[in-house]
């Protein structure tokens, strides 16, 4: 039973796309990580202001917000619009606690140049590490992928983060084809897997984009095969998965059963990087 005299906690993971927002009680050590979750939202981001009205339906559910703490790799301009919203509502100097991207957390070493990686990045690693330490045997080996705004594709092995690769995201592939071309339509990806040879140009946009997705990941999965001798876990999350993960999934069965290898562990997650700030807070 949550009691709301006690207030609650928030936190933010500020994209290119969208805000995503968790309401949390910490102050319950008796409940799960599960339960302490109280409600999440996202709001896009031209629509910031819409954080107002998110905070006061809180506020009236949870009690008194007592102190907010978030990722953002959205841009000062965005990162400054939250503060001023929050702020109403927060009595303090700095509203938000930006959190940033340490060495080691939970155990995991970071490989990564510190201070270049995006901070969704790192707590989106976090938050994947935590659900494969829970999901796969305790042994960590896996690939988290995020479909969002850019598609990062990030690896870790054992207790190591070891890295991972940037390419632009299926909307932006979408775009940049209709933007930068006379002829070219803007496509939405169906849920299936690409078909090989496409004779028109929608299904060839279409399959160009799910297999130019698809095709990374793959060799992700054969390099990470290649140099730790693991076939990776998939932890997927972000808006534009669903029209890539079919093609993911033949992809590899066409690869994978040849050499005898495992099934594809595929998991979805809805929020993992507020899943890695949450598990950073209660750990600390
Ligand atoms: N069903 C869909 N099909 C294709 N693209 C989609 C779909 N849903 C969302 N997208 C697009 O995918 C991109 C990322 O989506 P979303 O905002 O959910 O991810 P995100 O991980 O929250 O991104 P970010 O953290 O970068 O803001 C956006 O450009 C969005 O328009
Ligand atoms: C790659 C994105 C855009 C993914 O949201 C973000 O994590 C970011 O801006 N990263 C900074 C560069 C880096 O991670 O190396």
């Amino acid at each position: 039973m949550i009691d709301r005299g006690l207030g609650y906690i928030l936190l933010l993971d500020s994209g290119n796309t969208r805000l995503k927002c968790r309401a949390v009680s910490l102050f319950h050590p008796e409940l799960s990580f599960q339960e302490q979750i109280l409600a999440e939202t996202s709001i896009a981001n031209d629509d910031i202001d819409q954080l107002g009205v998110v905070l006061q339906d809180y506020q009236q559910r949870f009690g008194q917000l007592v102190h907010v703490y978030g990722v953002s790799v959205a841009g000062e301009a965005i990162q400054k619009h939250c503060e001023a919203v929050v702020g109403h509502v927060v009595d303090t100097a700095s509203p938000i606690t930006w959190l940033a991207v340490m060495q080691s957390h939970l155990g995991l070493q970071n490989h990564y140049a510190l201070d270049q990686i995006g901070k969704d990045r790192w707590y989106g690693v976090l938050g994947a590490y935590t659900h494969a330490l829970a999901q796969v045997s305790g042994y960590s080996a896996f690939l988290y992928i995020s479909f969002g705004t850019a598609t990062t594709i990030d690896a870790v092995i054992a207790q190591d983060y070891v890295g991972g690769v940037i390419l632009p995201g299926v909307q932006l592939m979408q775009r940049s084809l209709f933007q930068g071309t006379a002829q070219l339509p803007e496509v939405r990806l169906p849920h299936t897997p690409a078909i090989a040879f496409p004779k028109a140009t929608y299904a060839a946009i279409e399959a160009g984009i799910a297999i130019a997705q698809a095709g990374a990941v793959m060799r992700q999965v054969q390099k990470f095969y290649r140099d730790y001798q693991r076939v990776p876990s998939l932890l997927v999350s972000g808006g534009a998965r669903k029209g890539v993960l079919a093609e993911i999934q033949q992809a590899y069965q066409e690869w994978a059963e040849p050499l005898q290898l495992p099934p594809l562990k595929l998991i979805e997650l809805e929020t993992p990087v507020l899943d890695g700030i949450h598990q950073v807070l209660l750990k600390s």
